[in-house]
């Protein structure tokens, strides 16, 4: 089992079941509340709750999936709590992926003005990105994680023993934060990366550390996002859109799909500025392919651009995109035009000929 730090809660990486019960303990929590989706309820439930040995007060179980993040999706929980009379000593425990980790930490951050929270993330995607950093929320309007606050959960417990309830889709999509992680911050990680042949073969333990030693570095450098920490937004500010557009079509992505996209698209724009030089887009785009083997659809372009004229991170007019300068370097707040995103998101169609699926 390995620990990290952070400045007001843990994140324990490996068999730390037993920390559960402590955790509730220590926090003098009157009802715990076990959320789930329809997925983790049936595939995540019993072990947890075998291994842990908590008894809670309460299940409460969303539909699964992204087009459930929704405020809508948050009164039914918020609903659950009053019915089962949860007070402001009552905790949630996130038992899920993404979406149920941001959606359940801004129900508990908003319940009763805000109740205590655990994460227990199960996907790939959610240990290596959701899981630190306190960015809880839900879309709107297409727009992904539109409403939400910044709130730190009591303790993250990750354990990959869930990875075998994932599809190799979702494990690489998930995937995908990992390389985002090196591809801004550390050159060797990448390095490293590009060896990795069989994600089903990885020793999960110190690589999610090393992984989230990079995000605990960067969000706890700026927790409320007012610079680097747009650096974690590399990939996403074309990867959101796409995602977004997508979501509620016969071609929907995985997050981690279209934050793959996104770097693929953003690097190009990095190219054409001149930060990355051609050796280094093809080296990018060469490694990240081998984990699109899904087929995406961009003619939406308009909708796609409303999308990302929508971004958080813009400013008035101003399209601000995290961009490289290097392999494990970033750039934030890099003004990019429309008609950069248009070269980019041609770029992305050529690679992969998927234009008119
Ligand atoms: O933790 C962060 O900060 C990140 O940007 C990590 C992202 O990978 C993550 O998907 C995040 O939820 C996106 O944040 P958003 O504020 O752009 O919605």
């Amino acid at each position: 089992m390995r620990q990290i730090k952070l400045q007001d809660y843990q994140v324990s990486i490996g068999n730390a079941w037993a920390e559960i019960q402590n955790t509730i303990d220590f926090n003098g929590v009157s009802k715990c509340f076990v959320l789930v989706d329809a997925m983790t309820k049936e595939y995540c439930l019993p072990l947890f709750l075998e291994k842990s040995q908590i008894k809670p007060d309460g299940i409460i179980e969303i539909p699964a999936g992204e087009t459930y993040k929704t405020i809508e999706t948050c009164q039914r929980v918020w609903n659950e709590l009053f019915l089962h009379d949860a007070d402001r000593q009552a905790l949630i425990i996130n038992l899920g992926g993404g979406v149920v980790g941001d959606l359940g930490g801004f129900v508990a951050s908003t319940y009763k003005r805000g109740i205590k929270f655990i994460q227990v993330p199960t996907t790939l995607l959610s240990q290596l990105d959701a899981s630190i950093g306190g960015k809880v929320g839900v879309d709107f309007l297409s727009l992904k994680n539109a409403l939400g606050v910044f709130n730190n959960p009591e303790a993250v417990f990750i354990n990959p023993a869930f990875f075998d309830t994932l599809s190799d889709r979702q494990l690489k999509s998930g995937f995908a934060e990992a390389l985002k992680h090196a591809l801004i911050a550390d050159r060797s990680m990448w390095d490293n990366i590009k060896g990795i042949t069989d994600l089903r073969t990885i020793d999960w333990e110190p690589f999610l550390e090393e992984s989230l030693l990079i995000k605990k570095r960067i969000v706890e450098n700026d927790p409320y996002e007012k610079g680097p920490r747009k650096a974690l937004n590399f990939g996403h500010t074309i990867g959101h859109a796409i995602e977004g557009v997508l979501l509620e079509t016969e071609h929907s992505l995985l997050h981690g799909e279209a934050v793959l996209l996104g770097m693929i698209a953003e690097s190009k724009i990095a190219q054409i500025r001149g930060l990355l030089n051609e050796n280094e887009l093809s080296e990018i785009t060469n490694h990240l392919r081998k984990y699109v083997d899904f087929s995406f659809d961009l003619q939406q372009r308009d909708m796609i651009i409303n999308l990302i004229k929508g971004d958080k991170k813009n400013e008035g007019d101003k399209i601000l995109c995290t961009l490289l300068n290097a392999i494990g370097q970033y750039a934030i707040n890099q003004d990019i035009s429309l008609e950069e995103v248009e070269v980019g998101l041609i770029y992305l169609e050529e690679q992969f000929d998927y234009s008119n699926v």
